[in-house]
C-alpha cells in the first residue's frame, strides 16, 4: 500500500504519518510539504524510522516537496491535511476561502499525476471535500473527507462513559457539517445492539451538554494544547484501514450527495457511507426522524453556501 500525506509537517499530518507507518499494510509512505518544511519532514522521517525499529514495524518513508509532487504517483490514497488551522475564537468556516485555494491547487495537481483517492482533512472539511472533487474531476467515490467521523467517535466516548460500558458496545453517529450545525442521530444510537431509548438511564442522559461538548471539543483542545492530532490521526487510520482491507464499514464521512437524503443535492456533507477498496462504495440513505432531517437540511444549506463561494476561486 502506498499512501501520501500532503501537509505532513503539520500536527495532524505527522501524527497520522506515525500511526500509518506502524501498520503492517503500509509499504510506501510519502511525506509532502512546502519547500520550507523540507528539513522538518526529513527529521520526521528519521524519527518515525526510530519508532518503527522500536515497535518492530517496517515501511519505506519518502520525503517530497511541492516541487516534486510526482513522488505521489501510484498512491492508493492521498491524504490532504495542508491548510491554515483554526486559532482560538475562529470558526472552521472562517478558513474556507484561504484553504480552498490550497486544497484546490493540490487536488488539481495530483489529478494530473495519477488516479488515486483523495482523502481531505483540511477544514472546513465539507467545503474542502467539495472543492477537491470539483478541481480534481475525479469520480465522486474517490474523493471524501473526514467529515463527522471524529465527532461521531467523540459522541461515542461520551455515551460509553455515561452508561459505564465498553466503548465498543456503543454504536452511534453524527451527520451533517463537521461544525456547529452537526446533527447527532439518537435514532441511530444503540448500546449492545439495544436502542439507547430503551435504557432506564436514558432519561437522565444530559444530551444537550454532551452535544455541546462534542461541538466544542476541537476548540477546547486548541485552547488547551494548541490543536488536536491523535484523535484525527486515529480517525484517519480507521478510514485508510477500511480501504486497504476492503472492510465495507459504515463510517460517517464527508461525501458528495446528490438526492440520496431528502432530495438534497450537489454538496459534500457528513453522511453514512460504505467504505471499502473502491473508496465510497455507497452513500447509505437512511430514514431519519423529522427533527433530524430538518436539522440535516439546515446543515446542508450552510455548507452549500460556502461551496458556491469557493467553487471558482
Ligand atoms: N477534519 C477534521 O476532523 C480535522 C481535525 C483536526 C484538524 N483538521 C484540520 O486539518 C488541517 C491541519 O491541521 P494541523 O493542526 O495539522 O495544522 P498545522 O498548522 O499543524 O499544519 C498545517 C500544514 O499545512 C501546511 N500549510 C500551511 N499553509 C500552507 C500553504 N499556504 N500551502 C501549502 N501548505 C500549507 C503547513 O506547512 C503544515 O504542514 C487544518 O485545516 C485543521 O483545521 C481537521
Amino acid at each position: 500500500m502506498k499512501v501520501s500525506i500532503i501537509g505532513a509537517s503539520g500536527r495532524v499530518g505527522s501524527a497520522t504519518a506515525l500511526l500509518l507507518a506502524k501498520e503492517p499494510f503500509m509499504k510506501d509512505l510519502v511525506l509532502i510539504g512546502r519547500k520550507k518544511s523540507k528539513n522538518k519532514l526529513e527529521g520526521l522521517k528519521r524519527d518515525i524510522y526510530d519508532a518503527l525499529a522500536g515497535s518492530r514495524s517496517d515501511a519505506n518513508i519518502f520525503v517530497g516537496t511541492d516541487d516534486d509532487l510526482k513522488i505521489v504517483d501510484e498512491s492508493d490514497v492521498v491524504i490532504i491535511t495542508s491548510g491554515v488551522p483554526r486559532t482560538e475564537g475562529m470558526s472552521r468556516m472562517d478558513l474556507a476561502k484561504i484553504n480552498a485555494k490550497i486544497v484546490g491547487n493540490y487536488a488539481k495537481k495530483i489529478s494530473e499525476i495519477c488516479d488515486t483517492k483523495l482523502f481531505i482533512i483540511t477544514n472546513p472539511v465539507d467545503v474542502m471535500t467539495y472543492k477537491a472533487l470539483i478541481d480534481s474531476k475525479y469520480e465522486r467515490n474517490n474523493v471524501f473527507g473526514l467529515g463527522t467521523h471524529l465527532d461521531s467517535l467523540r459522541f461515542k466516548v461520551a455515551i460509553a462513559k455515561f452508561f459505564g460500558v465498553h466503548i465498543d458496545e456503543v454504536r452511534t453517529r453524527i451527520i451533517g457539517e463537521h461544525g456547529d450545525s452537526m446533527v447527532p442521530l439518537l435514532s441511530a444510537t444503540s448500546i449492545g445492539g439495544i436502542p439507547i431509548q430503551k435504557f432506564e438511564k436514558f432519561k437522565d442522559l444530559p444530551i444537550k451538554e454532551i452535544i455541546e461538548d462534542v461541538k466544542t471539543k476541537g476548540e477546547q483542545i486548541i485552547r488547551l494544547k494548541g490543536g488536536s492530532e491523535f484523535g484525527p490521526a486515529a480517525a484517519i487510520l480507521n478510514v485508510v484501514g477500511c480501504i486497504v482491507n476492503n472492510e465495507k464499514r459504515l463510517l460517517t464521512l464527508s461525501a458528495y450527495v446528490n438526492g440520496e437524503f431528502d432530495g438534497i443535492r450537489d454538496v459534500c456533507i457528513g453522511v453514512p457511507v460504505k467504505i471499502g477498496r473502491d473508496g465510497i462504495e455507497e452513500v447509505v440513505s437512511i430514514d431519519l426522524d423529522k427533527d433530524e432531517i430538518e436539522a440535516f437540511r439546515k446543515s446542508a444549506e450552510i455548507i452549500k453556501k460556502y461551496c458556491e463561494e469557493v467553487k471558482f476561486i
